[in-house]
């Protein structure tokens, strides 16, 4: 599907060759399990079993009394709100990715290597429709503080190998964030656009986001970017405008005026996602007082979350894809454990190790919703070289969330796509090894979780005895559930084994007391 045509070229004696992630794997099968999940339907706009939990850019209906309603003309203002220029250049872009290798003080990154930033870096690239890496520089910078990055020497070199490299239409300098006159000067050095991770990660962002709430984010999550380029453009405007500083009659400089203009977007995209929010909380608390347990699937980006939520559910509205930042929109989707105890899993949005700090903040609020759920579930890439790291920063991300000790303490590790390890076994007790792809393991990882889920909602097992002329029975199929029922001869009686909360199994006592 991606072509990596990374032509690596030898540039600076300390330089090194690195090369992409590894090929496109095959496509998912088609699910294993195809159960008509019609209890769930009604809310799953997304397709059988599943729901959006942020309404979509093409409002799905809502089952009565789960919408609360948007202002009148409040989805024009979004709209508004959402109009931007393209980040990046469109068509097919054949990609310089220059990566500064720090090698020394503070700057040196922890327990990674150089390879696999780059590797990474050009993972994101690929995530970019027709976008491709065609050439990749490892270059050693000691002050990547420094307004260009590197020292006089290897830029001189790295600027002339890019200006001798006549096939590359634009170059990713694989840095968080570059300040608006660094882009600027090498730019002009270069000759070609250069892009920073941020506004590559943006774009990516930009791409993927489907439901309103999530390109609001992203759009909360551009505004430094406006911010900086504001600065360069307001000099040049000043300039060019001959030092006539005041817009006529208003008493505002033109750069109080777009100051201005930024902080009334600001207002606005926060104040319409309040109101999406709250939107979320009400849906919670419909699904709270139905009482189905939620299992919410983190993991780092690619890991398989999607895959493998498809293959609990068999949910086939799911698209799970080779690139990252798949999946922007948090979405439900309904499946059942082998007791036949129905569960909620929640796919979210992947983590990355150096994600940009805007970002991970704007998607935080997304992520709310892992701290409301019964379970966490968290899907590691084992076969991925970096594995041990992908799992710090994902642990390290959701300490940040301020979750509950016991929804951390109980967390489910699986160890996905095993099938590209042979011989592969789990360390440690708490992980399951599967391959979602392949739907080995599944059966094992589903009495795992249902195991976790029992003692995480306080539900247990019982048999109950229950007359069969009563209500007694269609309540427990209503509002536990309901295993076997054996039938006690000459008694008109039945034994009903049940899985059922603390608290449903108080209201049976209540209303049916012996
Ligand atoms: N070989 C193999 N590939 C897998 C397995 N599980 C998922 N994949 C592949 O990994 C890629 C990413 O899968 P997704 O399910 O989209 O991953 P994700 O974690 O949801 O990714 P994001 O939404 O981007 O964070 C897809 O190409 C899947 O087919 C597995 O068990 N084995
Ligand atoms: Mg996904």
């Amino acid at each position: 599907m991606w072509a990596l045509r990374a032509a690596v070229r030898p540039l600076l004696p300390r330089s090194r060759a690195c090369r992409g992630l590894p090929t496109p794997r095959a496509a998912p099968p088609q699910p294993r399990h195809s159960r008509a999940l019609a209890a769930f339907r009604p809310w799953g706009p997304g397709g059988p079993g599943s729901e959006r939990w942020g309404p979509r850019t093409e409002a799905p209906k809502s089952p009565a009394g789960e919408d609360e309603g948007d202002p009148e003309g409040a989805e024009e203002e979004e709209e508004e709100l959402l109009r931007r220029d393209p980040l990046l250049p469109s068509g097919t872009q054949r990609v310089c990715l220059v990566h500064p290798d720090v090698k020394w003080g503070a700057g040196k990154p922890q327990l990674t290597r150089a390879e696999w930033q780059v590797a990474e870096a050009a993972a994101l690239v690929r995530s970019l429709d027709g976008w491709s890496v065609v050439l990749t520089l490892v270059v050693p910078t000691k002050t990547p503080e420094r307004k260009l990055i590197f020292g006089r020497g290897n830029l001189e070199r790295l600027t002339e190998t890019i200006r001798g490299a006549a096939d590359i239409t634009c170059v990713f300098l694989n840095l968080e964030r570059m300040a608006a006159p660094t882009k600027k000067e090498l730019e002009a050095a270069w000759g070609i656009q250069v892009f920073d991770r941020f506004t590559i990660v943006l774009h990516i962002f930009r791409a993927h986001a489907r439901t309103r709430e999530a390109r609001l984010q992203v759009a909360l999550a551009e505004l430094p970017l406006l911010r900086s380029g504001l600065k360069s453009d307001i000099t040049q405007w000043d300039r060019q405008r001959g030092g006539s500083r005041y817009i006529l009659g208003s008493g505002e400089s033109a750069r109080q005026v777009q100051q201005r203009e930024l902080r009334e977007k600001e207002a606005g995209i926060r104040k319409a996602l309040e109101r999406l929010r709250r939107k979320r909380q009400l849906l919670r608390q419909q699904r709270a007082r139905r009482e189905l347990p939620v299992v919410s699937v983190v993991g780092y980006t690619n890991c398989g979350k999607t895959t493998l939520i498809q293959a609990l559910t068999g949910d086939q509205a799911m698209q799970p894809q080779d690139r990252l930042f798949a999946t922007l929109d948090v979405t439900v989707h309904a499946g059942w454990l082998p007791s036949r105890l129905p569960v909620l899993y929640v796919d979210t949005v992947g983590f990355l190790s150096q994600l940009p700090h805007g970002l991970l903040e704007s998607f935080t609020a997304t992520l709310e919703d892992v701290a409301h759920s019964d379970l966490i579930v968290h899907v590691r890439d084992v076969s991925h070289p970096e594995t041990e790291l992908q799992k710090a920063s994902v642990l390290s991300a959701l300490q940040g969330l301020h979750l509950p000790s016991s929804l951390l303490d109980s967390m489910l590790e699986v160890h996905n796509k095993v099938d590209l390890v042979p011989g592969y076994s789990p360390s440690g007790p708490s992980a399951v090894a599967v391959s979602a792809l392949l739907g080995h393991g599944l059966e094992e990882l589903k009495a795992g979780l249902e195991a976790a889920i029992l003692r995480a909602t306080g539900r247990h097992m019982v048999t109950l005895r229950v007359g069969l002329q009563g209500a007694q029975l269609s309540w427990l199929h209503r509002e536990a559930t309901v295993q076997q029922v054996h039938v006690v001869p000459g008694a008109q009686a039945a034994d009903v084994d049940v899985i059922i909360s603390d608290s449903a199994h108080r209201r049976f006592r209540k209303l049916f007391p012996e």
